[in-house]
């Protein structure tokens, strides 16, 4: 893992979005894994005011609600549109139909369709008690594309899209932890104090199903980016060299 801790939220995003414009640059063709949640909105916001060429970009996102339709204002479907893509035009993009009558053929398709396509790089962010998209602590590390059942602590950290708890939705269609390891490489950004525990143990545990982002130090390519607020709890030495490794990735781009 390569872990950077910015100063700031903004930093860290700002290093986030600047890996992957290196990435997409001179590309003919890129296959790029978009996260949703606040923490990518800074990123997305980049993208349009940089006006990033995604002409040749395909997008694939990592999860979204069962039961709401594309058009639905609190679907992933409805907040990627807003966020990024009414700006800025892809090549195509690919989520998950929340309203698909049957999810678990939804599921098989979504599946085969990230295999056959090949994530490039996806973009990841992390819940507080360890999930990467929806999986839940306690997925098992080897699950593909799958139906979910969302934790208390997940719908009550995402009711403040919603006019009330109960209209949280219960379940999600998510990438399973296997799909999101296939990607070729893989961008983590995490920032503020909420994700400090989960990030502790995403980098200094041992891996283990209940903290499911523990998964990820075993992908050989994983960009860890951190505000020093979510760095918080892990070893000051750690801390120290990604602060260190975050103003070097600032230098040599100066
Ligand atoms: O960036 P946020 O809003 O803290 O969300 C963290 C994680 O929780 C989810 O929104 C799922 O609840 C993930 O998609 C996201 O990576």
């Amino acid at each position: 893992m390569n872990i950077l801790v910015a100063n700031t939220p903004q930093d860290a995003e700002q290093i986030a979005y600047t890996l992957i414009k290196e990435r997409l640059a001179g590309k003919r063709e890129f296959v790029l894994g978009l996260a949703t949640g606040s923490t990518p909105v800074g990123m997305y916001k980049m993208f349009k005011q940089d006006r990033l060429d995604c002409s040749h970009v395909t997008s694939v996102n990592l999860d979204e609600y069962i039961g709401l339709a594309p058009d639905h204002p609190q679907s992933y479907h409805h907040f990627m549109e807003e966020k990024l893509f009414d700006d800025v035009p892809f090549k195509e993009s690919h989520v998950p139909r929340g309203d698909a009558p049957d999810p678990e053929q939804e599921t098989a398709r979504y599946e085969a369709l990230v295999r056959s396509i090949g994530v490039d790089l996806q973009l990841l962010g992390i819940g507080e008690n360890g999930h990467i998209a929806f999986n839940e602590p306690g997925t098992a590390l080897d699950a593909k594309t799958h139906v979910t059942e969302l934790t208390e602590s997940t719908r009550e950290a995402n009711r403040r899209f919603f006019d009330s708890i109960d209209e949280v939705p219960t379940q999600a269609i998510t990438m399973g932890l296997d799909t999101i390891m296939n990607a070729r490489e893989i961008v983590l950004v995490a920032t503020g104090t909420r994700k400090a525990e989960a990030v502790h143990h995403m980098i200094e545990s041992v891996p283990t199903i209940e903290w499911p982002a523990t998964i990820l130090q075993a992908h050989p390519s994983v960009t860890v980016v951190l505000d020093k607020e979510a760095a918080s709890r892990c070893a000051e030495a750690l801390q120290a060299r990604g602060n260190e490794a975050a103003a070097r990735f600032f230098s040599i781009r100066a």
